[in-house]
């Protein structure tokens, strides 16, 4: 269960200007293990309820060079822009490199993935679960900034569950619509098929009429 205890340093909170609107940005640190993560944040989300809020992990292939192997850049790029237009949201950037097993090994699974694994097995070949990824960590940080209840920007039923163990209230789920590409065809396929991910729906899910 989600205890209080702080393992977090929050740093100072700047303005980010940027091609998909302004939006002010607030580091933070993990005491133990001097990972960083990053925070951005567009209005006044501590007073909403439940605001609207992507919880994204680093993919330095697709967020910094435009990948076509993987659907995270663009998913980045609308979460933005979704927090744009409604005029308020977070973005939680964590340190979880290729699903929590860090660069070094998602590139040698893409080195599998070369060779005919999908990207499931290619975790399991180097002796990972598929997806090592815990979100106690962004639970300490929404925490942080105030915020207990949100709508969630994704598509992987996972982080919802994920959150919600460490007592993140998750009211609805907001997909993200992602057009694939030959390149990452089979690995959004891997991912609807066999991660249950939810690719083909269209409208906001209501998780939770009666909170
Ligand atoms: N191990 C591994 N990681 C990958 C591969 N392709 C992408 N990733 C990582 O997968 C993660 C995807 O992060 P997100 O986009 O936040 O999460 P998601 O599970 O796709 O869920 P939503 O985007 O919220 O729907 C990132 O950490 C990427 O680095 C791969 O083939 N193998
Ligand atoms: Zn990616």
């Amino acid at each position: 269960m989600y205890t209080k205890t702080t393992s977090i340093i929050q740093g100072e909170c700047v303005k980010l200007p940027t091609k998909y609107g302004h939006f002010m940005l607030v580091p933070f640190q993990e005491k133990k293990t001097g990972e960083e993560h990053i925070v951005l944040i567009k209005g006044a989300v501590e007073t909403e309820h439940a605001p609207l809020v992507r919880i994204h992990s680093a993919c330095a292939t697709g967020d910094l060079f435009g990948s076509l192997k993987c659907d995270c850049g663009e998913q980045l790029a609308q979460s933005m822009r979704m927090i744009e237009s409604k005029g308020s949201g977070v973005i939680v950037y964590l340190q979880q490199e290729g699903r929590g097993i860090g660069l070094m090994n998602k590139i040698k699974t893409y080195k599998l993935q070369e060779e005919g694994f999908d990207t499931i097995e290619a975790n399991v070949k180097l002796g990972f679960a598929p997806d090592e990824r815990d979100y106690y960590v962004a639970a300490e940080i929404l925490n942080m900034l105030g915020i207990t209840a949100l709508k969630l920007v994704t598509n992987n039923p996972d982080k919802i569950t994920g959150l919600e163990s460490y007592g993140i209230q998750v009211v609805e789920r907001v997909p993200i619509i992602i057009h694939s590409n030959p390149f990452n065809k089979h690995y959004l396929d891997t991912k609807e098929h066999h991660m249950g991910h939810l690719l083909s729906e269209e409208k906001p899910v209501n998780l939770c009429h009666d909170h």
